[in-house]
């Protein structure tokens, strides 16, 4: 029987890995490949060093803050951006902050309804909601996304747990219409969040994990129904409720573009108030996600940002580099900073963190 306590030996010669008896770097005769070898895994170390130093005013500063984050749709239909996704996260919380996903599923919805045969209607950006849409809405969030992204970030350790805006009262929605063209059309089973019961949430966030929400909400007028709500929309309410630091929304562009699609005029910061003026102007998903945006930040969280979730790790870049990315929302009492070299001043004491 093969003694599994002690380790390999040198008098073992089956269990000496061949590369252990190579000279190293240092002990053979340097080439001038070696030179330029070493050269460039100092540089390559140097530039590694300074991305971590650049984070660490930003560590500093975020320490037990609690972020919101939306993660869309069409940012989660690969699965390389998934897993980065999901190390972003865990990232987050093991250096101290305390996220909470909102997830949507759009294409996911899309997918399965073409499947089934049910064709997808949108207005003003949001689904025409049917009774047997709600079903298929209800599945997909809850049975499908959120389950994938609760695995992928258990595969760092048991840190993520789903629930809907039906566990724990979490959510209460009205149903709402959309405005076309002036006129409030009935779009069916969707709701806006009108009343939020974080309870269930920071109980999840004291006991150290990361919660994960899709945004199916019981109707307020009838609670044996339950309502389709924008993720955006959802997202933004949560934050609100849950005294957000900040709200950041991926999608699948750079940020607000003033003059879609005109890629020279991406909006890097915006007031709400200027935001506010904009908003009647976009179209399609863009205009319930800067609504989203401007109620987060007209409701006390102290930024908003949109930013591509095509991007690998965008969060992170985000949260702990001076230059930030895509597009941020400020509220209108805050003078806007003209450079990024210095943490932005916190804007809400006495918040949940
Ligand atoms: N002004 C705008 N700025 C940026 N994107 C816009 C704008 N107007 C419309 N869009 C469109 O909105 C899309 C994002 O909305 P949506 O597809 O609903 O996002 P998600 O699936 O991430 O929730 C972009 O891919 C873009 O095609
Ligand atoms: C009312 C409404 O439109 N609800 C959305 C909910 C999911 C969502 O918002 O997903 P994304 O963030 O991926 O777009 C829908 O049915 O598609």
């Amino acid at each position: 029987m093969t003694d599994t306590t002690s380790g390999p030996t040198a008098s073992d010669p089956t269990l000496i890995d061949p590369a252990a008896s190579e000279p190293t770097a240092s002990e053979s005769t340097p080439s001038p490949d070696d030179f330029f070898f070493n050269t460039r895994t100092d540089l390559h170390a140097h530039q590694k060093a300074e991305v971590l130093i650049e984070a660490l005013p930003w560590l500093q500063r975020f320490s037990g803050t609690l972020v919101v984050v939306k993660y869309g749709g069409n940012a989660m239909t690969d699965d390389r951006l998934k897993r980065a996704f999901a190390e972003d996260m865990v990232f987050l919380h093991q250096v101290g902050l305390r996220p909470v996903i909102v997830h949507g599923g759009g294409p996911q919805i899309n997918s399965m309804l073409d499947r089934l045969g049910i064709v997808s209607e949108f207005r003003g950006g949001l689904r025409v909601t049917t009774p047997e849409t709600m079903d298929v809405v209800r599945m997909v969030l809850t049975g499908q996304v959120s389950r994938e992204l609760v695995g992928l970030l258990n595969a760092h350790g048991p840190h993520a747990v789903g629930l809907s805006g039906e566990d724990g009262g979490l959510l209460q929605a009205r149903r709402r219409t959309a405005l076309i063209d002036g006129e409030q059309v009935d779009i069916g089973m969707v709701g806006d969040v009108v009343d939020v019961n974080p309870g269930a949430v920071l109980d999840l966030l004291d006991a150290g994990r990361i919660p994960v929400v899709s945004t199916v909400a019981p109707d307020i007028d009838d609670p044996t129904q339950v309502l389709n709500v924008n993720a955006d929309t959802a997202a933004a309410a949560l934050a609100i409720a849950l005294g957000a630091r900040k709200l950041i929304v991926l999608t699948d562009v750079e940020g607000l573009y003033a003059n879609w699609p005109d890629r020279d005029s991406l909006v890097r910061r915006i007031k709400a108030s200027a935001l506010a003026q904009l908003l009647p102007t976009l179209d399609s998903g863009m205009r319930p996600k800067m609504e989203a945006c401007w109620r987060a930040v007209t409701g006390g969280v102290g930024r908003a940002h949109v930013i591509d979730g095509r991007e690998p790790h965008s969060i992170l870049v985000e949260v702990f580099t001076s230059g930030g990315i895509g597009t941020m929302v400020l509220p209108d009492d805050e003078p806007v900073p003209s450079l990024y070299t210095a943490p932005i001043p916190v804007v809400r004491p006495g918040a949940p963190r």
